[in-house]
């Protein structure tokens, strides 16, 4: 499952929902825009509604982002998410995303975070933050000594950048929050934000 969310698109949009309202037409406009697998991040009060609604979208996945506790895995696979991304590991994290059946995309900065998660069975890892964390060049890097691992750099990551994390060998998907600017989300400007998932969708052509 984490394969596929990984490989669905050259970009995950990171996403900051404040109002439920707009998370139906935005996750419309991400996915017209070529954008299925999409990253609600736990930082808004609206966030577990809106992984609800998204859920209900049409070819859309409903990720849940953020993700820091157990309880937060319980209650985002209930409101209907597929997946889960977290900035980092913790044991109490991997091992309620195995107890609720929850997909998790883990995070890891350094070579020893990326091998315990590797440990445990995790060959897809979101690379966090992955420009102040030495960017394409530190993550490029990893693929010598461990080739198994497929990672998702997120954190700095801009239409600018994103070609050169995406040129490595170890990265098949990218994340970010250039996606879905608060500014056009509080406009309602969907066509933009489509416009703008079709240029991410279009970064590997
Ligand atoms: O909330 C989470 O789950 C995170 O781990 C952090 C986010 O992925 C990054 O903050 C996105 O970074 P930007 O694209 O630079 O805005």
């Amino acid at each position: 499952m984490i394969a596929k969310v990984c490989t669905a698109a050259p970009v995950i949009p990171v996403l900051t929902i404040d109002r439920v309202e707009d998370a139906q037409p935005l996750a419309r406009a991400l996915v017209a825009g070529g954008l299925p697998a999409l990253e609600i991040t736990l930082r808004t009060a609206a966030a577990m509604e809106a992984i609800a609604a998204v859920s209900e979208v049409e070819g859309a996945m409903a990720g849940v982002g953020t993700l820091l506790t157990a309880a937060q895995i319980r209650d985002a696979k209930s409101a209907g998410a597929t997946f889960g991304v977290s900035p980092g590991a913790t044991h109490s994290l991997i091992e309620a995303a195995r107890e609720y059946d929850l997909p998790l995309l883990p995070g890891a900065a350094t070579a020893t975070e990326a091998m315990r998660l590797l440990e445990q069975g995790f060959v897809f890892q979101k690379f966090f933050p992955a420009e102040a964390a030495g960017g394409a060049p530190a993550l490029g890097s990893m693929v010598g000594p461990l080739p198994q691992i497929t990672f998702c750099p997120t954190g700095g990551v801009t239409p600018e950048n994103a070609k050169t994390y995406l040129a490595l060998p170890n990265t098949r998907c990218v994340g970010g929050s250039w996606i879905a600017p608060k500014a056009l989300i509080d406009a309602g400007d969907w066509d933009q934000i489509t416009q703008i998932a079709r240029r991410a969708a279009d970064l590997l052509a």
